[in-house]
């Protein structure tokens, strides 16, 4: 199956990420975009001035190729593949008016890395049982690819996974063009479990930079979070598959050392000595981490995979236990 040809896509989602999708989707000839924001006073300003005003408001938005919509049951008719660009914890609510026969015969692509709370379910599973798709007809969006460098152009590298190859690597022309190279893989579950973790891994590294930790104690903590992702990655999905490759290393280096790491600056902040409830007012960005780390953490119990950074950050964020306490706990069992 292949929909190349005037390419009809929904994007569910207003925020940094669904508008630098929509501005490399915009690249490709012979696409019709059916965009969906909750915001109206947004909806209002891209329809008159073609500028997301609250996110990457630089980003041109060719109005020739976008229609936007009030209503997701709009968004979706007749699209050929529905991306999903909603933090998780807020996609139930932002799908809430559609049922399966809205999403029939349709792809859908996770660009989400995180889990539904509570559930502790992927996204790819959760969405193939509510809305009754083949987990073969799901995607996610994954790699190390901040938004905000989307915006400026600047190099980017994508992996599209899937269950099978070809799913993946149909979508992954779609988001290829002069400044972004997709690649297609076909280890779905291990690249959205390995997105979910970097994201915890990304607040640990802005806990302890807020804490004055320097570099060289970083470069460790990076070191042993990357077998620490390993480690339950491969006890949640058994298989093969390079860990050092751009879909799992790379994700983990971006949000561990980038500037635009939302999840790096949410913990940078913890470490600061904000509290959780201060620190999500300040930013208007969402830290999947967040959500992340009580996800991981429950999900652990039935698998008692080692995992000290994991656990260093949910003493901190759900126990409320000092920050400079639990990471000196923490640094004695880095190696
Ligand atoms: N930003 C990136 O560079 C990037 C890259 C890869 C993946 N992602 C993933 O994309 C997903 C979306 O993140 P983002 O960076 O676009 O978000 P963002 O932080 O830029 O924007 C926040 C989004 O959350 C929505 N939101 C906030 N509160 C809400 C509520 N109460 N109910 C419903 N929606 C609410 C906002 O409308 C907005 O769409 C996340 O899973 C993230 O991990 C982001
Ligand atoms: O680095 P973060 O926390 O902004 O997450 C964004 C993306 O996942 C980076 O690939």
């Amino acid at each position: 199956m292949s929909f190349l040809n005037g390419t009809k896509i929904a994007v569910i989602g207003g925020g940094s990420w669904a508008t630098a999708l929509i501005k490399i989707l915009c690249e490709q000839n012979n696409v019709q975009i059916r965009w969906w924001l909750r915001n109206q006073k947004d909806i209002e300003h891209i329809r008159k001035y073609h500028h997301n005003p609250s996110y990457l408001s630089d980003v041109v938005l060719q109005p020739k190729k976008i229609k936007v919509f009030e209503k997701t049951t709009d968004a979706v008719k007749g699209a050929d593949y529905v991306i999903l660009a909603v933090p998780a914890a807020f996609i139930e609510e932002a799908l809430q008016d559609l049922s399966v026969k809205h999403l029939q015969g349709k792809r859908i692509v996770s660009a989400i890395k995180g889990m539904i709370p509570g559930q502790n379910i992927l996204i790819t599973d959760w969405a193939s049982e509510r809305f009754g798709i083949e987990l073969k007809d799901t995607c996610v969006i994954a790699g190390p690819c901040h938004a905000e460098e989307v915006a400026l152009e600047k190099q980017s590298y994508l992996s599209i996974a899937s269950t099978e190859c070809p799913a993946a690597e149909d979508f992954a022309k779609l988001m290829t063009c002069r400044y972004v190279a997709a690649n297609p893989l076909d280890d779905l579950y291990g690249v959205e479990y390995a997105a979910i973790m970097k994201n915890i891994i990304a607040l640990a590294c802005g806990i302890t930079h807020g804490l004055g930790y320097g570099d060289n104690f970083q470069a460790v903590l990076v070191s042993n979070a990357m077998q620490e992702i390993g480690n339950l990655v491969t006890a949640l999905d058994k298989r093969e598959r390079n860990l050092s490759s751009s879909a799992y290393l790379g994700d983990l280096l971006v949000t561990a050392y980038s500037q635009f790491s939302r999840n790096r600056l949410f913990g940078n902040m913890i470490g600061r000595g904000y509290s959780v409830k201060v620190a999500q007012l300040e930013m208007k960005m969402i830290a999947e981490g967040y959500y992340a780390t009580k996800s991981i953490y429950e999900i652990n119990k039935l698998y008692h995979v080692n995992l000290p950074i994991t656990h260093a950050v949910y003493r901190i964020l759900y126990e409320e236990q000092a920050p400079g306490m639990v990471m000196d706990d923490l640094k004695k069992v880095l190696k």
